[in-house]
């Protein structure tokens, strides 16, 4: 079990944690979601005692991380996909660690074989692909046989066999009765892996629940309707009680007479038969579920600290005549608005 409670840590004057408290029980897995720059990595670190915090503590089965004797059978930790010494082979850096930390060389063959690169065991790590060295920080986290896993991000870099690989991981271990606490900035994936859900933006945790609810709560079901008689869907709609409507932005191919809009609060057998009775014409008509990753990116709105924008939300600087400037004024927005695409730090 990974006990949190009350962590804060500030770096400079910016905190980055605040009263961070929350438990990976064991047998579940236990999905830290948060944007960028959330605190999700430096929670994980203090918990490894590679952070010290200013407040608060953060126990593994009741014990401090830097007072462990054994810590390798406590926790395996996955935080730094190219953490092995680069001129080093696969073999001898896991060797090593198991050296160090009095586990035998047989459980080396082992871990190779449960991640897949006893084949590239004497290249040198340096030479390995992304989702290959996120493999050997598995084989190492493994080595000990931990009762808990603390995973950052372990799914970056990995190709579609290997997050499921992951995923299959994560399951294994918890229906061993283990603890897994495992971040990641995509809901979809915490969906597909993690029992419980521990959401946290800028600093602070803005909610603790079960995926299972998270969903119940925040799949809501919406009907969109493409018509080109937007004020007659209106009335019909305002008729009944409980049905709300919003213009939907999502303007994908549509005649030049025709609006799109998204109703909930009325079942769709209902509003179907309502709209044929009123003789209301229609381009489309479909029930469509809100996704969690909606649900999520609405709960984190504000709280990230790096958001991206779309190229045409980027204010382009007033085109002056001069090289490289097209001659009709236009300014080339890859060249003149940086990355579009944000985010990184
Ligand atoms: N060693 C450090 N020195 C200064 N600031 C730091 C340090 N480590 C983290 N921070 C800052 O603390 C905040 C939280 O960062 P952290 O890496 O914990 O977030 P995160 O949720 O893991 O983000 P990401 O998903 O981008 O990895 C950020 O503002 C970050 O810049």
């Amino acid at each position: 079990m990974i006990e949190i409670r009350h962590l804060s840590k500030t770096f400079g004057r910016k905190p980055a944690i605040d009263d961070v408290s929350f438990v990976a029980e064991d047998g579940r897995v236990t999905g830290f979601l948060g944007p960028n720059g959330a605190g999700k990595s430096t929670t994980m670190r203090t918990a490894l005692a590679l952070v010290r915090p200013d407040r608060g503590q953060a126990l593994i089965d009741g014990e401090n991380f830097a007072r462990m004797r054994s810590p390798m059978t406590a926790v395996g930790s996955v935080l730094n996909p190219r953490s092995a010494h680069k001129s080093r082979s696969a073999y001898d850096h896991l060797c090593s660690l198991a050296q160090m930390n009095g586990i035998p060389e047989s459980r080396v063959k082992e871990v190779m074989d449960i991640t897949g690169i006893a084949q590239v065991a004497k290249k040198k790590a340096g030479t390995f692909s992304l989702g290959m060295s996120q493999r050997l920080s598995f084989a190492a986290a493994l080595l000990g046989d931990p009762r808990n896993l603390i995973l950052d991000e372990p799914v970056n870099g990995l190709d579609p066999e290997g997050v499921k690989w992951v995923r299959e991981i994560c399951r294994y271990y918890a229906s061993q009765g283990r603890a897994v606490l495992l971040s990641s900035h995509l809901m979809s994936e915490v969906a597909l892996t993690a029992d419980d859900l521990v959401i946290i933006g800028k600093g602070k945790i803005m909610e603790t629940t079960t995926v299972s609810h998270f969903i119940e709560e925040h799949s809501i079901d919406s009907i969109r309707v493409v018509t080109p008689q937007p004020d007659r869907l209106t009335a019909v709609v305002t008729t009944m009680a409980g049905a709300s409507l919003q213009p939907d932005p999502r303007r994908t191919d549509l005649p030049e007479q025709a609006r799109a809009f998204r109703i909930t609060g009325i079942p769709l057998t209902t509003l179907a038969d309502l709209l044929a009775r009123e003789g209301v014409v229609m381009y489309e008509f479909r029930q469509e579920q809100v996704s969690l990753e909606d649900a999520y990116l609405a709960l984190t709105h504000g709280e990230a600290e790096y958001r991206s924008r779309t190229p045409g939300e980027v204010p382009r600087p007033l085109a002056s005549p001069g090289r490289g400037t097209p001659a009709d004024g236009r300014t080339a927005i890859g060249r003149t608005a940086g990355n579009p695409m944000g985010g990184g730090r």
